[in-house]
This record gives C-alpha cells, sequence and structure tokens, in this order.
C-alpha cells in the first residue's frame, strides 16, 4: 500500500479567517474517499492542496511523497487529475472537446504549439467513449450541456493517467440519467485496482458511488469526522456536520439522507 497523500497539522488562513484548522489526513493508493460537508467548509481549499495548488499556511502537505513547498509543484500537478468548476472556467470556449480532454497531457487547458502523438488520440478517444461522450469529440466545448462538460472534464483528469483523482463535485448540475450514468462509470473506476487513489467532494450523499470506501466529513473547517464509509457516515456524524438531526438510510451500496422529522 503506497500513500499518495498526508496532511499534517495542516491550517489555512486568510486573513482573520480560519478556513481550514488541524486537518490530520492521509489517503493510500487503493482508497476511495468522499469528502462532505456543508458550503464553505473548507473542501475546495483541501483539494486545492491536494493538487499542489494551494501551500498550507502551517502544517506539512504532502502529494504522492513530494512535500509541498520543498518541490516543483509543476511537474507534481501533471501526475494528480483534477476536475473542477474553477479548472473548467480556464478551458478555451471553442476548443473541441478532443482537445480538451488531450490537452491534459501536458497540463494545459488549450491546444497550442504542444507535440501529440496519434496515441495520446487514441488515448482521449477511449475515454471519451468511457464516459459516453465518443460522438462529440469534435464539438467545441462551449456547446457543451453541462452534463456533458462535466463528464468530459472526469475524462480530461484521467488523461495523464494519473497516480491521484481529484473530482470536485463532479455530478454538479446532472440530471438523474446523467448522475446515475457518471456514478456507474465512477463505480466501474473505484472498482478497477488499477485505478488511481480517488478523492470526490460532493454536496449529496446521493451521489457516493458504489465502492467507494472512506469519508471525510467538514465543518467549519474542521474534520467531524473521517474513516472507512461504513462506519463513518451514520446520521449522527450527518447531524453533527450540517448542525440539524438527519435521518440516513443504505441500499444496494447507495445512500439517502433529509432531515429528520
Ligand atoms: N482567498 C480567500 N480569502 C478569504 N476567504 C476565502 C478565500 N478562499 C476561500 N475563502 C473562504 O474559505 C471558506 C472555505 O471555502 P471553500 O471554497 O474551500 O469551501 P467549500 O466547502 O468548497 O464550499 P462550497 O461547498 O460552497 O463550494 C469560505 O468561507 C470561503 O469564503
Amino acid at each position: 500500500m503506497t500513500e499518495v497523500l498526508r496532511f499534517e497539522g495542516v491550517r489555512v488562513r486568510r486573513g482573520d479567517n480560519e478556513i481550514l484548522r488541524e486537518i490530520d489526513w492521509t489517503v493510500s493508493d487503493q482508497d476511495r474517499w468522499v469528502i462532505l460537508g456543508p458550503n464553505g467548509a473548507g473542501k475546495t481549499t483541501l483539494m486545492s492542496m491536494a493538487s499542489a495548488r494551494l501551500h498550507p499556511t502551517e502544517g506539512t502537505v504532502t502529494v504522492l511523497g513530494e512535500t509541498l513547498g520543498d518541490t516543483d509543484t509543476r511537474e507534481l500537478r501533471v501526475r494528480v487529475g483534477l476536475s473542477s468548476a474553477a479548472l473548467a472556467d480556464r478551458i478555451p470556449p471553442h476548443e473541441t472537446v478532443r482537445n480538451v480532454v488531450m490537452t491534459a497531457a501536458h497540463g494545459v487547458t488549450g491546444r497550442w504549439q504542444e507535440e501529440y502523438e496519434g496515441l495520446d488520440e487514441d488515448r482521449a478517444d477511449a475515454l471519451l467513449w468511457a464516459f459516453g461522450m465518443g460522438d462529440f469529440a469534435q464539438r467545441e466545448f462551449s456547446t457543451l450541456s453541462e452534463g456533458e462538460r462535466k463528464r468530459v472534464q472526469v475524462a480530461r483528469a484521467l488523461m495523464p493517467d494519473p497516480e491521484l483523482l481529484l473530482l470536485d463535485e463532479p455530478a454538479a448540475g446532472l440530471d438523474l440519467g446523467g448522475r446515475e450514468e457518471l456514478l456507474g462509470a465512477l463505480t466501474e473506476l473505484a472498482g478497477d485496482h488499477r485505478s488511481p487513489a480517488i478523492v470526490m467532494v460532493t454536496h449529496h450523499v446521493e451521489e457516493i458511488p458504489d465502492g467507494f470506501t472512506h469519508v471525510m466529513l467538514l465543518r467549519e473547517g474542521r474534520i467531524v469526522a473521517a474513516g472507512p464509509l461504513g462506519e463513518t457516515l451514520t446520521a449522527q456524524a450527518l447531524s453533527d456536520t450540517y448542525g440539524m438531526p438527519v435521518e440516513l438510510a443504505a441500499s444496494g451500496g447507495r445512500y439517502a439522507a433529509r432531515r429528520a422529522s
């Protein structure tokens, strides 16, 4: 088992605002983590450090064996697959869907003067087919629906064959069919031992793919609970995280939550 992420005593401060505090967390290569927590809890900030895009104010973050602050983060970022709204915003609108996926091999968002091989194109197409987007390879990214964009972003995140895959709200904005298709693809990915470690942020327990192994619950920058999914994701832990009584149901590897009456 190889450790892919280690956070030790991590704190992130912006002015007087403590965005994250006392974060101790390790992720191993076969782990599939889901991060849950209310708006503003610090989930995206956590992902920014995991993707080597932000350094902690205090403490140590080690990504794929490299400690942030002591390493070339540009090289490190190519080893981490990331799908996030912030990254999607940087994609040139007229770029083709195939190029949106393929350019991840060079860690860039738009095609310019980089050299690509036929193999890169084949890999981008195979990933697009795996996420039900094979027919869209030549379309302009800006013409896609929200759900189609989300699927392209996950395919893009996998393009560089990353050692760590980070998905920040990959199912946000998807309709029921789109969500279920994406979750099906993520369940397959999670169950394949060749897949990288996965960390996924979501707002809804309904979006946790079957096969995910661990959960972290964040509230106001602190970890409420973190550990194996089956024993950590409880109605009590969710109630503590969201500050209201929550009922949780589990069936067939999937979850559903609502306010307790
Ligand atoms: N550069 C910054 N300066 C000041 N405050 C910031 C900065 N970046 C983030 N924050 C604050 O840090 C807190 C955590 O933000 P973050 O985006 O990590 O939360 P989140 O859990 O991802 O939220 P959401 O679910 O709404 O996406 C928020 O209150 C946000 O306003």
